[in-house]
């Protein structure tokens, strides 16, 4: 069985590496720099870095220039979000030299220019599903965009090739994972699925990993690691058993 995919995170806000609550502008605790943070992932072992910058998600500028340079300082593979929504966009995040994308407000308001970029982009995009309970949410989780299973549907159509679920009402609160969630997800598309939100403990990586025969294929790990919950070679451990 192929072991859990660890993915720490970097959440980047006017320069400086955050954790939100809930994903709410302004409950933003700072743990400083954003390249020296993705660095000592890289160095505890992390193969991935999902990286996010928060003011383009928010509509309140961007980090472009800095995204850019921790991504070019990363030897790992690098999963970009927040602010991809068009050609220019998506234009710089592909050519920061990332892996992959993640989507969000561009799969829920422009559902025809998202088709094209799958189509031309194949796995380098992915479609994050930021739910509050089965209604999804964008423009930086402020404004529903319709139901979780339709837009699934519709993607899984059109050939998006992996998920990013994060259930909001767990992000950020290390409350644990909403496996259920997971479940469902699993059980209507035959797309890798990566869990987002509330991993708080190596016991929930390891309930995450039970999924891995429905479909989960990794875990984005945030509060709890900047938290010191536990440290990621525990994590790395943990899901490699
Ligand atoms: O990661 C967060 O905490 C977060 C909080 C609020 C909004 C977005 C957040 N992150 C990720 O950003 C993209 C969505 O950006 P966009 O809608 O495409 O501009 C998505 O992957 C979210 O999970």
């Amino acid at each position: 069985m192929p072991k859990l995919e660890l993915l720490p995170a970097v959440d980047v806000r006017d320069g400086q590496a955050v954790r939100l609550v809930h994903g709410e502008s302004g409950s933003e605790t700072s743990y400083g720099s954003p390249l020296e943070a993705a660095l000592a992932w890289q160095s505890a072992g992390a193969e991935w870095l999902h990286l996010v910058d928060l003011d383009a998600a928010f509509g309140t500028g961007d980090n472009r220039d800095l995204i850019a340079e921790v991504t070019g300082a990363m030897d790992i593979k690098v999963e970009l979000s927040g602010g991809i929504r068009d050609d220019a966009s998506l234009a710089a995040a592909l050519a920061t030299g990332c892996r992959r994308v993640n989507l969000g407000t561009a799969a829920l308001e422009s559902p025809e220019w998202v088709a094209k970029v799958i189509a031309e982009h194949g796995d380098k995009i992915a479609v994050g599903l930021d739910v509050r309970g089965t209604t999804l949410r964008g423009r930086g989780w402020t404004r529903d965009g319709g139901d979780l299973y339709e837009t699934l549907a519709r993607l899984d159509a059109e050939g998006c090739a992996r998920y990013v679920v994060t259930d909001i009402a767990k992000d950020g609160t290390l409350e644990g994972p909403n496996l259920g969630l997971l479940r469902d997800v699993c059980a209507v598309t035959d797309r890798p699925v990566v869990a987002s939100g509330g991993v708080s403990s190596l016991a929930d990586l390891r309930a995450i990993s039970l999924l891995v025969p429905e479909g989960v294929e990794g875990a984005i790990v945030g509060k709890a690691l900047y938290a010191k919950e536990f440290t990621l070679e525990e994590a790395l451990k943990a899901v490699a058993a």
